[in-house]
């Protein structure tokens, strides 16, 4: 079947979200957390935006605003309620197994599991993508290589730093190669080296033309990295621009708490 794709000037539309929504059911111990009565919760409410061929998009907001949500939907880990995701020609409601072939999903909440290494780990991911012997272990040089993995390989992962898991994390979740690669808060609970190798290596994957949408809070890595940033509050896409174009003269951070207050503000005359 030929792959649905949309042009928009030189630039080719890699990843169209459409309106997804969902919400949860809240647990009496999560209505508690959430300081609401209320029984369900809209974690994302008709969130829409698009990614072009080699872009990289940041997903932006405060904590509970609805990021993970958002790409765990895309990831098609979850269901939208309502809405579709397309990606690469693939769509996360009626095509999940599609999309997983084509996209690498990273969470800093990922659990290896412990009592493996991460060269029987890689292997084992590869298998469950049919890679060739040859191409995975060239891979996996690079790879182990670039993140200094090669002197850990064959310690479990249990006796690895938080920091080395990350990394074999990550490592693990590109062993396809994929063409969209999707990072939950990537740099999240790292020190600062382990931050700067994860992010120069963003930098590489953007540079491989690899089509990116990460979430984070981290104004600074929007900036260094990102070609356009959305930002979701209360579930709610309430920008989705060129990041030049967003911010004009002022800092993602000033321009952030800008349109975070106006929508507060909104909202709260809403709730009168
Ligand atoms: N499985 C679930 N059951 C119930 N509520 C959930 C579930 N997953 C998320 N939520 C709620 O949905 C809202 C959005 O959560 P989400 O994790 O998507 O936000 P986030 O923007 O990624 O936040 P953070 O930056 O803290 O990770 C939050 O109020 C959260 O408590």
């Amino acid at each position: 079947m030929e792959e649905k794709k949309w042009k928009i000037g030189d630039s080719e539309e890699l990843i169209r979200v459409q309106e997804i929504s969902k919400t949860f059911h809240l647990s009496a111990k999560q209505q508690k957390l959430e300081h609401s009565t209320a029984k369900t919760k809209i974690a994302v409410n008709q969130v829409s935006f698009c990614v072009n061929r080699g872009e990289v998009f940041g997903l932006l907001g405060p904590n509970g605003a609805g990021k993970t949500t958002t790409l765990r939907m895309l990831a098609t880990l979850i269901r939208p309620d309502s809405g579709d995701a397309v990606l690469s020609g693939s769509s996360v409601v009626t095509q999940p197994e599609e999309v997983r072939r084509k996209i690498g999903f990273l969470t800093s909440e990922l659990k290896l599991e412990d009592f493996f290494t991460p060269d029987y780990l890689y292997d084992f991911f590869s298998e469950l993508y049919g890679i060739p012997t040859d191409r995975r272990d060239t891979r996996k040089r690079m790879l182990f290589a670039r993140f200094g993995i090669q002197e850990f390989a064959q310690v479990r992962v249990r006796d690895l730093s938080t920091g080395m898991k990350q990394k074999v994390s990550l490592v693990i979740s590109l062993v396809q190669d994929p063409e969209i690669i999707i990072f939950d808060e990537p740099t999240n609970g790292l020190d600062i080296l382990t931050a700067k190798v994860v992010t120069d290596f963003l930098l590489d994957l953007k540079e491989q033309g690899k089509t990116i949408i990460i979430s984070t809070h981290i104004f600074s890595l929007v900036e260094k990295i990102c070609d356009r940033v959305g930002i979701i509050i209360n579930g709610r896409m309430v920008a989705c621009e060129d990041l030049r174009t967003l911010c004009g003269d002022k800092s993602l951070e000033d321009r952030f708490f800008e349109i975070y207050e106006a929508v507060n503000g909104e909202d709260e005359n809403h709730d009168k």
